[in-house]
């Protein structure tokens, strides 16, 4: 079953994203999402210019083989761009195996290990009552499990409150927007948001809250200890993790769950957090971490130390990765939870999906291959724009922070 034609689609359909769609000698074609938010153009160009060439006549089925070959065969290793780039490819050519097959993706995975999956919406609102309103909104909507996420008095911008109450969408601006940041602020508002919203909520529902690389570790200490009573399901990114080390100093001052790794690209990026069992839930995804491929070596070493999976599933991770993303998620034994941050209509009516969400739980379907398509002419009708995610500063003096 031979590569014959390979190419890149970026489209707009709300916001930008970047599609690999792969065609075989026996007519069949697989697709596989390249989004890398406010760099997408960098995947394309990786993509058209260095890899596309180098598939061209190779056999789809080697799919290990071909991982391989485009991660040792550029020399240089690692990087989103790289990562992304290979990804699409691994899931293109993992949806074509399984249509070759006749099966949905999970059946070659190993099958089903669960009814379904378990995902976490997202409920943010300008202050504490709003937000208690959005989560008690998700509630009602069936959700399990619910992100919680507020504005800070005295904090123009803050991550995760957006507009509108089913979407969210970071990447707002065509140059960085800028927001402004107080940790002592943020401090000070973090536990009475989690004890007004248990109170609300009762005390069955999952509740999780991001971070987003705010804080340094001896404060993110400071506050998992200070959400404790909530019983939190994971607390995410609470410190930036290129050094894993600074974990050690979390872990030793709480027992709130720590989730990690939405913006890693490698297995390298967490095995020190896994191995030494500084978290307890590992968020790399299928489009930023290497495909299907990479991920159930992640998954399976993470497995060793009772490490689950809660894959990054914002918005601007495709349907083409969340369709893929499910199909691993019913698969894989250490599953934790997904994230699920709803697309909008017109981004659905290009991607064409067997997804389905129900009481909680998303269903990948049972057509062959992940289940997800595009609508090539439709997607034509949207072109690309520029589009950024915003900085942030430090309230007091402007000092560039982490966003
Ligand atoms: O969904 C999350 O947990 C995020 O942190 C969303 C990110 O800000 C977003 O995906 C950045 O592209
Ligand atoms: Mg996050």
């Amino acid at each position: 079953m031979k590569i014959i034609d390979a190419k890149v689609i970026v489209c707009s359909p709300g916001r930008n994203f970047v599609t690999l769609k792969i065609t075989t000698d026996d007519g069949l074609s697989g697709i596989g999402d390249a989004t890398l938010n406010g760099r997408e153009l960098s995947v394309a160009s990786y993509l058209t210019d260095h890899v596309i060439p180098c598939l061209i006549g190779r056999d789809a089925h080697q799919v290990e083989d071909i991982w391989q070959y485009l991660y040792r065969g550029a020399y240089w290793r690692r990087g989103p761009v790289t990562m992304t780039a290979i990804a699409a490819v691994d899931t293109a050519l993992w949806d074509i195996k399984a249509k070759a097959a006749g099966m949905p993706l999970y059946q070659l995975l190993g099958g089903k290990s669960r009814t379904g999956v378990m995902v976490y919406g997202h409920a943010n609102g300008a202050g504490i009552d709003e937000t208690v309103e959005q989560v008690l909104h998700y509630k009602k909507l069936g959700y399990k499990a619910i992100r919680a996420q507020s504005g800070v008095p005295g904090l123009e911008k803050v991550y995760g409150v957006g507009r509108g109450t089913l979407f969210y969408e970071p990447a707002d601006s065509s140059l960085p927007s800028e927001h402004d940041w107080s940790t002592e602020r943020y401090l000070l508002h973090t536990p009475k948001l989690f004890a007004a919203v248990r109170e609300a909520v009762g005390p069955d529902v999952h509740l999780l809250h991001d971070v987003h690389h705010r804080l340094t570790p001896i404060e993110a200490a400071r506050l998992g200890k200070a959400l404790e009573p909530y019983h939190l399901f994971w607390m995410e990114d609470a410190t930036p993790a290129e050094n894993q080390e600074s974990f050690r100093l979390i872990r030793q001052h709480t027992t709130t769950p720590l989730a990690v790794g939405e913006i890693f690209n490698s297995i390298w990026d967490c095995k020190d957090l896994i191995q030494h069992q500084l978290i307890d839930y590992i968020r790399t995804t299928v489009v930023h971490a290497g495909g299907i491929t990479q991920l159930r070596r992640i998954a399976d070493f993470a497995g060793m130390y009772q490490v689950r999976t809660g894959s990054h599933g914002a918005t601007d991770l495709s349907p083409v990765c969340m369709g893929a993303a499910l199909h691993f998620d019913l698969w894989v034994p250490n599953f934790g939870i997904q994230e699920y941050m709803r697309h909008t209509d017109e981004t659905d009516a290009v991607f064409p999906h067997a997804y389905t969400f129900e009481d909680g739980f998303l269903h990948p379907g049972d057509a062959p291959g992940h289940g997800v398509d595009i609508d090539e002419a439709l997607a034509a009708r949207y072109p690309y724009k520029p589009a950024y995610l915003p900085v942030n500063r430090l309230a007091h003096d402007g000092t560039l922070w982490h966003w």
